[in-house]
């Protein structure tokens, strides 16, 4: 890692809370979810746990405009939501041709802007932040998974958007390279509205600022939990452990009802 990446990568434009209101999804004949309404508070990180199978995936793809459905996604700014959305899924999806810091700069050149010494730089910064600046001339399959899924986060801050939406993103790791992926993204990714699908009771618990659950035929959401501290907070945290035996009981409890 870098040992001075410099300042945080603040977001450049004030982040809004996001509601989904009277939400809905048809998918495969099946109403997934109907009348749902979810609240994201702006500069918050939101996660959204559930059964497999729930429709959490298919919830962030309504709200990022990728699933045609029901319902209004507001921003509390009064400005639309579209257009200020990143994402970051669970696969990096990282060009294997190119360079890293190409892939980092991928979504300016695809919206085809030119990367002129401004960008690079930013770019460059960004792979300061998750400690590859080193590796930014090396192609992807020189680069472990969580470096990988390092890229991915320098790819999606690149893009500067108030708005986060995370599919599982650090679920192909390893439980120790998880925690410090984890550690990296909360602080980067301060001061930005993030609703992150994960399905990691802990990984919610040391990230969230609220914890939701997604569950039932149609699916509902659970009433939040709101876990003590800042995120991140320490995995041996003294309240994370009985709020962990809450969530697993509740997730059990959402299992029996979804296969019922
Ligand atoms: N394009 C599609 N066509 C038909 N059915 C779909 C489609 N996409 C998802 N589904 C179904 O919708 C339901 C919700 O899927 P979704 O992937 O949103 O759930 P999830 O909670 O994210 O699950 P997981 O945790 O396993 O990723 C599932 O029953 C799935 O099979």
């Amino acid at each position: 890692m870098s040992n001075d990446p410099g300042p945080r990568p603040a977001p450049s434009a004030p982040s809004p809370a996001i509601h989904l209101r009277d939400g809905g999804l048809m998918l495969g004949g099946r109403m997934i979810f109907r009348h749902l309404t979810l609240a994201a508070a702006g500069g918050r990180i939101t996660c959204l746990l559930g059964p497999s199978g729930a429709g959490k995936s298919s919830l962030l793809r309504l709200i990022a405009g990728l699933a045609t459905g029901e319902g209004e996604i507001l921003a509390d700014d009064g400005q639309p939501v579209a257009g200020r959305i990143a994402w970051m899924g669970q696969q990096d999806l990282l060009l294997p041709w190119a360079s890293v810091l190409d892939n980092v700069m991928l979504g300016a050149k695809l919206r085809g802007n030119r990367a002129g010494p401004a960008a690079r730089d930013r770019a460059l910064a960004l792979l300061a932040h998750v400690g590859l600046a080193d590796r930014a001339a090396c192609r992807p399959d020189a680069l472990s998974g969580g470096m990988r899924q390092r890229v991915a986060l320098a790819r999606t801050l690149f893009e500067d958007r108030p708005i986060v939406l995370m599919d599982e993103p650090f679920s192909a790791l390893d439980a120790i390279t998880r925690l410090r992926l984890q550690d990296l993204a909360a602080g980067l990714l301060a001061g930005r509205t993030v609703l992150m699908v994960t399905h990691d009771p802990m990984e919610a618990l040391r990230l969230g600022h609220q914890v939701l659950v997604l569950s039932g035929r149609p699916a509902r959401l659970s009433n939040p939990i709101q876990p003590p501290g800042d995120s991140p907070r320490p995995p041996d945290h003294p309240a994370l452990l009985s709020l962990q035996g809450r969530l697993l009981a509740q997730l059990r409890g959402a299992v029996g009802e979804d296969a019922a």
